[in-house]
């Protein structure tokens, strides 16, 4: 079954060179024209910058055409999932949908799989997920990601069909653990940089990572997800990863904060928008989320880092 990628950023791109490499065809589809030229014609992607790609990558702006492959690999921040997928005229009948992308949308408050049924009811959704930065799939690195499918029969063939010798893919049914673990990640993972910007110190940090994780598994818990899967590669994993690496445009978008510097407005920060799902999302359910409510106050401009820290160090003392 053949494969095509949505969205021409620094994640599908690498994806498809980890997938030429295994001998696949490739094609991409931009919403420009200048990226489609820059992959046809100089073999290089504006958001992979010095990574030359083989022939067997192609590009075109005619998604009608790319979205004919068996797997697309839907590539394009979160909030702009809805719209690509309504681009497409076709059903996209049993087709396999695989999210790559990490966020909660903002109209739906559910997650990409949520948003691939709500689109296409009659494709097969799935999501690709965990701690994997672009430029390492891209240099292929060791990387493992969790692939998570309802249809165990679809799930397996995409793991098989999507695993390379430096990918390595574990597969679950728990989409919706899968999801949830890769969208808040990057929540905590800019309070996480807010903590480090602001000087407040790496046991801080360790703090807010693991009440932050306790936040994850709260809500994933509330929405019928697994734990194991909170605990797995596309939860903690990638957490871990994210918290922690001054690669991730998430922590340094929260760095930023804490440093009180400018931030690049053109680079994809999915967790700003996530915070501000999630918060909906919690309130609707009746559960609390301090820190992802926090990350949402600080990045809407509302609260500063010290004034979030403060309410968080005085909320009233629980058990464990
Ligand atoms: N970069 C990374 O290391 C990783 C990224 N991801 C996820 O992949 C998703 C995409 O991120 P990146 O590729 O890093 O972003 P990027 O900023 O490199 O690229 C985003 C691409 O989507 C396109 N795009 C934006 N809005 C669009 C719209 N409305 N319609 C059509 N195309 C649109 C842009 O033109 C650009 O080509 C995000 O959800 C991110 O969390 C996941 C794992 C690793
Ligand atoms: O999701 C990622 C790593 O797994 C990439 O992180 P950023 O989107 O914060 O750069």
């Amino acid at each position: 079954m053949s494969i095509a990628v949505l969205g021409a950023g620094a994640f599908g791109t690498a994806l498809a060179l980890s997938l030429a490499r295994e001998g696949h065809e490739i094609c991409i589809w931009a919403r420009d024209a200048a990226t489609v030229d820059a992959i046809n014609s100089d073999r290089r992607a504006p958001r992979l910058p010095g990574i030359p790609l083989p022939e067997a990558i192609s590009a075109s702006t005619d998604i009608a055409t790319v979205a004919r492959a068996g797997t697309l690999l839907l590539a394009v921040p979160m909030q702009s999932l809805h719209a690509v997928l309504t681009r497409i005229e076709s059903p996209l009948a049993g087709q396999r949908l695989v999210a790559c992308c990490k966020g909660v949308d903002l109209q739906e408050l559910t997650g990409p799989t949520g948003v691939i049924a709500h689109a296409k009811p009659q494709a097969i959704p799935a999501i690709l997920t965990g701690p994997s930065f672009a430029d390492d799939i891209a240099r292929n690195l060791p990387t493992a990601l969790t692939l998570a499918c309802r249809d165990e029969a679809a799930g397996t063939a995409l793991q098989q069909q999507l695993s390379t010798g430096a990918l390595r893919l574990y597969r679950t049914t728990d989409t919706s653990g899968a999801e949830l673990g890769g969208a808040l990640k990057n929540v905590i993972a800019i309070a996480c940089g807010a903590c480090i910007g602001e000087g407040l110190g790496d046991s801080a940090r360790a703090a807010l990572m693991t009440r932050g994780f306790a936040e994850m598994t709260r809500l994933a818990a509330k929405l019928g997800a697994r734990p194991e899967t909170l605990a797995g590669l596309s939860g903690l994993g990638d957490l871990a990863l994210t918290c922690t690496s001054e690669l991730s445009r998430n922590y340094r978008f929260g760095l930023s904060l804490g440093k009180h510097e400018r931030f690049d407005p053109s680079l994809t920060v999915e967790g700003v928008k996530t915070a501000e799902a999630v918060s909906r999302l919690a309130a609707k359910l009746g559960i609390e989320l301090p820190i992802c409510a926090m990350v949402h106050e600080v990045g809407g401009g509302g609260t500063s880092v010290s004034e979030a820290i403060t309410y968080l160090l005085n909320r009233p003392l629980k058990e464990e």
